[in-house]
């Protein structure tokens, strides 16, 4: 009798060079804790990685990093994809779920000063000055804490987006990104400035610098697999942060800003959230921070819808219909 191979795990991912790395996270951490097993990968461009030149928040399809693979798994030719969870929509396809996820980096956004350039945070960028971003997240609380300050589409991976920044005739004096995908990528010395409530008011979006590891609904096999190498802390984080997107139903693209940290009060672990959604020009606001007793997958949910009905209580609504109504006309105009 001749031995049965072992099991093959296929995991999916996109080709760039940080969604291979942290891949390789999950695949490390799987190997280790599951060494009878065998893994493989199959990385694929999506429709996001292909089309760099339409601005990211014109896409009418929001599925642009996933749908893909998604497929590939429902038709059972992957077994788990690997995603940045930022990128991952609040709705998926209904055979498929996110498992717990992995020890989260740093979930801050950075500033990236163009190489030769003296300055060292947002204050001291001079009046006029372009910075470099796609997001309107970004855009939006850029123009309401620093409204001299001019913002340009900036697309490509991070690689390509540094390259964009540092050319000799470069538009831009700085760019944002995510300080996730530069730690991971090794380019910590490109960081000027952490950015943070603190530090210049600026806060995160839902999901960043966690993993999102997404599985077939009914595989209980590595859900149960995925719960040995999770960390709790985050996965629930995570959970509350896309209870809050979902609740405001405002997509990837809304003007949504969060920080979510663990916090000691009265004696117990509470998990403390601040956010933020604001007017793409930054002329409107609303802003709240709020503690929750978080233990559970159900009380993170209920948690983040907590904190978006507080948010709709300090006006988050009104400007959320706001951003819609004129991307419903803009939809219009260009279709006919
Ligand atoms: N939308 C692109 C994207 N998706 C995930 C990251 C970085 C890593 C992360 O946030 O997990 C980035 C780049 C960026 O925003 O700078």
């Amino acid at each position: 009798m001749v031995a049965a191979a072992p099991k093959t795990f296929t995991i999916g991912t996109r080709q760039s060079k940080l969604a291979l790395f942290q891949t390789d996270l999950v695949l490390e951490a799987l190997k280790k804790a599951f060494p009878q097993y065998e893994y493989k990968i199959l990385s694929k461009e999506t429709a996001g990685d292909l089309n760099t030149t339409i601005a990211l928040k014109d896409f009418t399809s929001k599925n642009l990093w996933t749908e893909e693979l998604e497929e590939l798994m429902i038709g059972g030719t992957v077994d788990l994809i690997v995603h940045s969870l930022k990128d991952v929509p609040t709705l998926l396809p209904s055979t498929c779920k996110l498992g717990p996820t992995m020890p989260r980096e740093d979930s801050r956004d950075v500033l990236v000063v163009k190489q030769g350039l003296p300055y060292k945070n947002l204050s001291e960028i001079p009046a006029g000055s372009v910075v470099g971003t796609s997001s309107i997240r970004r855009t939006a609380q850029l123009a309401r804490k620093y409204p001299h300050l001019k913002v340009q589409d900036v697309r490509g991976n991070i690689g390509t987006r540094l390259s964009k920044l540092d050319a000799e005739d470069s538009p831009y004096t700085c760019i944002i990104l995510a300080a996730a995908g530069l730690l991971r990528l090794d380019l910590s010395d490109r960081i000027t400035q952490y950015l943070d409530s603190k530090s210049s008011g600026m806060l995160y979006a839902v999901g960043q610098g966690a993993l999102g590891i997404e599985i077939r609904k009914d595989d209980t096999v590595l859900g149960e697999m995925l719960d040995k190498i999770c960390h709790q802390d985050t996965t629930y984080s995570v959970l509350a942060e896309r209870s809050l997107l979902r609740t405001l139903e405002g997509g990837c693209s809304a003007p949504l800003g969060v920080e979510t940290e663990w916090v000691e009060s009265a004696g117990s672990k509470k998990l403390r959230m601040r956010s933020v959604v604001v007017s793409v020009d930054g002329k409107e606001c609303a802003e709240v921070e709020i503690e929750g007793d978080v233990d559970s997958a159900e009380s993170a949910e209920a948690f983040g819808v907590t904190v978006a009905k507080a948010l709709v209580a300090d006006g988050a609504g009104a400007i959320l219909e706001a951003i819609q109504e004129n991307k419903n006309k803009q939809n219009v105009s260009a279709s006919t």
